[in-house]
């Protein structure tokens, strides 16, 4: 718990294994040192954005979970994933678009996602922001629900209100990117009191504890980080027991610990991955068609688009191609189209790329998929769309501007432009990885532009000096160029 800025995401990142670079310190597990590996297969992480594709159903999106993350038969699957939908209450919106859910709706979904392997270990960081009090009190509720049946569940909170604080067992306050006080919630107006901040009658103690921590009664943070030594202290940590729900059922930390370690133990024999990577690779194309019809908009948008142009261009340049007079117009014409197809699959990918990105790193970062499935299923998928692009835009400037009607030329020309289409679309791959959204759109274009030069069109190999001849070589536009040339005139 903390004021906002004090650092729990940071402190969550890192304790999840999500953070693992520019920090100092160790972290033990038990006593021993994390194991890096062992340690994700025992956790989930459910970071503060929801980052849930939001073109599948409620149920859809459960099956994809399940199917990476489970090695179950089908009615199996369904019956778990009927039980979680049943206590996240989200049975009701089963068939709803993950787009159309409420903020509560959404966050419910995503520790139903993260709850279909049963990990013994939650990283959950605010559950509870955006949402109401009744929904936050409901999620509280789960956790509490899925602690008492062994789990550890750790998640960050904001200032919560009284009623979700006596939810809690163990509380770990930051300020300032320190601790300021560690123990169980009930202790917390007794720890205050011994060291003369008396928290005064009919006041909730998370309001007090947070204006302590804002200053407001001075700066007490380094104190208060000094008696708790900076988090190191047990002393106020609940030993006997844990208080289970309101009617005082109380269990043995014994018998919590003894759950907790079969958790553990059945996590240790799980691999790192349910699927191999041909079965991820279907589920994720699965998943990608899905969307793709879904999100019937961008893949609309880019046939069109393609369509569009061609017309324009097969107009422009209309029965040009067999015509002596009209040579240059048509090794022009060639140019253009590399230009143009490789130029639309650039861009369309590395706009849409940062999108999917919060999403795969969640996923990626829970085990249910390995990189190379999730680039692979996405190529996939995007191979059907950038083909009928390229198919419809190469049949219509091919015979609208003349050239020779002969299916093998033809065959060739469009294998030369979808080919370089997807060099194109590779380029806006890393681009869109490398770099934000906003960086990418104005930085973007050099990825592609020095190509354009070196490919022959502008600037010709026998022209520049022989130290920049290999520039060329590397050019992939150079190639497209040559061979659309071949293809026409040899
Ligand atoms: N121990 C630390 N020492 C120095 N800087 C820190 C420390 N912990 C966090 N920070 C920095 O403080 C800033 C805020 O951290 P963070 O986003 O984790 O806060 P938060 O409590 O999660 O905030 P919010 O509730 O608004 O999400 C970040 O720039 C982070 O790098």
């Amino acid at each position: 718990m903390g004021l906002s800025g004090a650092g729990k995401s940071t402190l969550m990142d890192i304790l999840a294994g999500f953070t693992t670079t520019s920090v100092t310190g160790r972290i033990m597990i038990n006593g021993r040192k994390r194991n890096m590996s062992e340690f994700r297969k025992l956790s989930a992480y459910i970071m503060q954005d929801d980052n849930l594709q939001p073109f599948l159903t409620v149920q859809e999106a459960m099956f994809i979970a399940a199917d990476l993350k489970l090695s179950l038969n089908h009615h199996q699957k369904s019956q778990k994933i009927d039980k979680i939908l049943v206590a996240m209450g989200l049975d009701e919106s089963r068939y709803m678009i993950i787009g159309v859910l409420s903020g509560g709706q959404r966050k419910r979904l995503g520790i139903a996602l993260e709850l279909i392997n049963n990990p013994p270990v939650m990283f959950l960081d605010e559950p509870t922001s955006g949402l109401d009090s009744t929904s936050s009190k409901q999620c509280l509720a789960l956790l509490k629900q899925l602690a008492q049946e062994g789990r550890t569940i750790i998640c960050t909170l904001h200032q919560p209100s009284a009623i979700l604080f006596n939810m809690l067992d163990h509380l770990y306050v930051i300020a300032n990117g320190n601790c300021v006080y560690t123990g169980s919630t009930y202790n917390l107006v007794p720890y205050l009191n011994s060291i003369g901040f008396v928290c005064p009658t009919h006041y909730d103690p998370v309001d007090f504890l947070m204006e302590i921590c804002n200053g407001d009664y001075g700066p007490h943070i380094s104190k208060l980080m000094e008696l708790i030594e900076n988090g190191k202290s047990n002393k106020w940590r609940s030993t006997k027991t844990v208080y289970l729900n309101k009617s005082q059922e109380t269990t043995t930390l014994q018998q919590v610990a003894k759950r907790s370690y079969s958790f553990e133990m059945e996590f240790r024999h799980t691999p790192h991955y349910i699927d191999n990577f041909w079965k991820q690779l279907c589920i994720l194309i699965k998943r990608n068609v899905i969307r793709l019809f879904r999100d019937k908009v961008l893949m609309l948008t880019r046939i069109s688009m393609h369509l569009t142009i061609a017309l324009i261009v097969g107009a422009l340049y209309f029965k040009i191609g067999q015509d002596a007079a009209y040579v240059l117009d048509n090794y022009s014409l060639s140019y253009y189209n590399i230009m143009f197809l490789t130029y639309s699959a650039f861009s369309a990918t590395m706009v849409t790329i940062p999108l999917e990105l919060p999403i795969l790193k969640r996923e990626h970062f829970n085990r249910w998929y390995k990189l190379q499935s999730y680039y692979l299923a996405g190529k996939v998928a995007d191979f059907l769309v950038q083909f009928i692009s390229t198919f419809i835009y190469t049949v219509i400037v091919y015979y609208m501007s003349g050239q020779l009607p002969e299916s093998r030329r033809f065959g060739l020309y469009m294998l030369m432009c979808f080919v370089a289409s997807l060099v194109g679309q590779t380029i806006g791959f890393i681009v869109g990885c490398s770099l934000k959204i906003q960086n990418s759109v104005i930085f973007g274009p050099f990825a592609i532009m020095p190509f354009v030069v070196l490919s022959g069109f502008f600037v010709h190999t026998k022209d520049v000096n022989p130290y920049f001849v290999w520039l060329f070589d590397i050019s992939y536009f150079k190639y497209a160029f040559e061979g659309i040339l071949m293809v026409v005139y040899g």
